[in-house]
């Protein structure tokens, strides 16, 4: 049976953390492949603060672009309204049958988790995978896990975790989209494909937002 993980997310943009997470997933669990679900209208997320999701898809393809294990999501006509993980895991499941699936998540996500929409299916189907955020502590992380596993078990969810080890990488979206909004360089914080593209669209300069003709719908 393959094995596959899901790493989800709103990419806004894709950088060198969540690439080197998913590396790591694939190096340490042996994976056959990464899919990257791109969150259209993520929930927990005002929509009208991302950038559209044509833009955060073509720039997660160019990042993964020749990865060999690396996918970009086939399922991208998420139905209208908020991007609920438990849908995006129904439609991969019909797409990847007999799958062992995987779920990656940064550890803010995790913390949420007790709190996701349909969770009592979605999370015992999957082994859940969890990148420390680079300031995080080991005893952070463990005490994390004690609260989330609690708090699921209060509602008869067995969970199986465990602790992505990926080197510390003090990069996020925010800090991206502060850096582009400041004109500061992004170079070696995203992917050299990305920051062109950014530059080129003239992404994240506030207000600037333009029609272009990617949509993969
Ligand atoms: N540097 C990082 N270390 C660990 N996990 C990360 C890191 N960056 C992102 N993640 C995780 O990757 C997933 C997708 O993240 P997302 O697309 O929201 O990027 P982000 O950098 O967290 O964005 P933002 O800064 O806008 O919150 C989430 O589960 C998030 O926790
Ligand atoms: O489905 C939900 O209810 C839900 C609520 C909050 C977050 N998530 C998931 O959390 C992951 C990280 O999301 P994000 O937007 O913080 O990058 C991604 O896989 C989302 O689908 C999912």
């Amino acid at each position: 049976m393959q094995k596959l993980a899901i790493f989800g997310g709103t990419f806004d943009p894709i950088h060198w953390g969540h690439l080197l997470i998913a590396e790591t997933a694939v190096d340490r669990l042996k994976l056959d492949g990464v899919i990257w679900a791109i969150d259209r209208c993520p929930p927990h997320k005002q929509f009208s603060t991302q950038l559209d999701f044509p833009y955060r898809w073509q720039m997660v393809q160019l990042a993964i672009a020749n990865h060999p294990a690396f996918i970009l999501s086939p399922i991208t006509n998420n139905s209208p309204g908020y991007s609920y993980a438990i849908e995006t895991f129904i439609n991969l499941q019909v797409v990847y049958p007999e799958t062992h699936w995987y779920w990656i998540v940064g550890q803010d996500a995790f913390a949420t988790l007790p709190r996701w929409f349909g969770r009592q299916e979605l999370i015992p189907k999957c082994d859940w995978l969890v990148a420390p955020r680079p300031e995080a502590s080991n005893i952070e992380l463990e005490l994390l896990g004690l609260s989330v596993v609690e708090q699921l078990t209060a509602e008869a969810i067995a969970i199986r975790w465990q602790v992505l080890s990926v080197p510390p990488i003090a990069i996020s979206s925010s800090l991206i989209r502060q850096y582009c909004q400041q004109q500061r360089s992004i170079r070696y914080l995203v992917p050299e494909t990305v920051r062109t593209y950014i530059l080129n669209q003239q992404l994240y300069k506030e207000n600037n937002l333009t029609e272009i003709s990617s949509d993969p719908n």
